[in-house]
C-alpha cells in the first residue's frame, strides 16, 4: 500500500477520512485549508533557499537536495497533468478508446454508470460476469480487489463503438455492502497499476478514458481517488494521459444533484 492510500485508509474520530482532498497529510491544516487542487501544493522553500549564491558547500548541498525537490515538483505537476478532466460524456469516446468503471467482485453492473455500460455493452457485461461468476466464484474463490479485468471490443451490432472496458475491482461488495471507503481507496492503487500493466500490452489502444470512478456509489469523494492515480500516474513509465470525463453538473434540485450532494 502507498503512503497515501495508508493515510487516506485511517478514518479519525468521526468516521472521516482525514485529509482527503486536502494535499499531503505532513501539511498543517492551516496551509492546505485554502487549497482547491493537488497541483497547487508548493514547496516549503522559498525561492531564496533554492538559488542563494551565498550559501558556500553547505548551501550547495543544500541546492542540491532543493533541486532534488523542485525535480519532484516538476514530476508532480507532470503527473498532475496526466490526469485530464473533461465535462462530457465518457461513452462518446472513438473506437479503441478504453472506457474505466470501478466494479464489485459479484458479477454485478447493477446501478450508476455500471448499469449503462451494461445496457451499452452486454457481450462485455457477459464476460465480466463470467470472469467473477465462472471463472471465480463471489465465496469460494472471489475476484480479488485491487486487481482488473480488461475486456476487448465484444459488441456487434452494426454501428456498435469498438471501445475496451476496464473493470477496475476497487470493492468485493456493493449496494449496501460495499466496502469501507478508505479500503476502496486502498485497492484502486493496485487495480489501476494493473490496468495500466494489461494496456501497456495493447498498442493499438488510442485513449484511455475513465469516469470520475468510486464517487457517487461507492461515495469515495473524487478528489481522494484522483490523488492516488495521480500518484500511480506520476511512476508510469509510459508517461501516459488518462482523461476523465464527467457529465455537466445538475440543476440543483434535481435528482442527479441530490445523488451527488448526499
Ligand atoms: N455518461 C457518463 N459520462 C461520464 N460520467 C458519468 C456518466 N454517467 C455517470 N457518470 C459518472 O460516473 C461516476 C461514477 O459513479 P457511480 O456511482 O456509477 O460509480 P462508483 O464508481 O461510485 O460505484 C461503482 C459501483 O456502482 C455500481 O453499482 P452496483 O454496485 O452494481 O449497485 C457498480 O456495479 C459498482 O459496484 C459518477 O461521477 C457519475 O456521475
Amino acid at each position: 500500500m502507498t503512503d497515501d492510500a495508508d493515510a487516506a485508509a485511517q478514518t479519525d474520530a468521526t468516521g472521516q477520512i482525514p485529509n482527503i482532498g486536502k494535499g499531503p497529510a505532513r501539511e498543517d491544516s492551516k496551509t492546505v485549508s485554502s487549497r482547491t487542487s493537488f497541483e497547487d501544493i508548493p514547496s516549503d522553500k522559498t525561492s531564496n533557499e533554492r538559488t542563494s549564491p551565498k550559501a558556500g558547500a553547505k548551501g550547495k548541498e543544500k541546492a542540491k537536495v532543493t533541486d532534488d525537490e523542485q525535480h519532484n515538483d516538476n514530476s508532480t505537476k507532470d503527473a498532475a497533468s496526466r490526469l485530464e478532466e473533461h465535462v462530457g460524456d465518457l461513452f462518446s469516446a472513438p473506437d479503441n478508446s478504453v472506457l474505466i468503471h470501478a466494479c464489485n467482485t459479484q458479477g454485478v453492473w447493477g446501478a450508476g454508470i455500471a448499469k449503462e455500460f451494461h445496457k451499452r455493452y452486454p457481450k462485455a457485461f457477459k464476460e465480466y460476469e463470467r470472469h467473477c461468476l465462472s471463472a471465480h466464484h463471489p465465496k469460494q474463490n472471489p475476484v480479488r480487489v485491487g486487481t482488473c479485468l480488461l475486456i476487448g471490443p465484444r459488441e456487434v451490432k452494426p454501428g456498435a463503438p469498438k471501445h475496451w472496458i476496464g473493470c477496475l475491482f476497487t470493492s468485493a461488495g456493493h449496494g449496501r455492502k460495499k466496502d469501507p471507503s478508505p479500503m476502496i481507496l486502498q485497492n484502486t492503487v493496485p487495480a489501476f497499476k494493473d490496468l495500466l500493466d494489461k494496456l501497456s500490452r495493447e498498442p493499438q489502444l488510442t485513449e484511455i478514458r475513465m469516469c470520475q470512478i468510486n464517487s457517487v456509489l461507492f461515495e469515495v469523494p473524487w478528489k481522494a481517488t484522483r490523488k492516488v492515480l495521480q500518484k500511480v500516474l506520476a511512476a508510469d513509465a509510459g508517461h501516459r494521459k488518462v482523461h476523465v470525463y464527467s457529465l455537466p453538473a445538475a440543476p440543483k434540485g434535481s435528482i442527479r444533484s441530490f445523488v451527488r450532494e448526499h
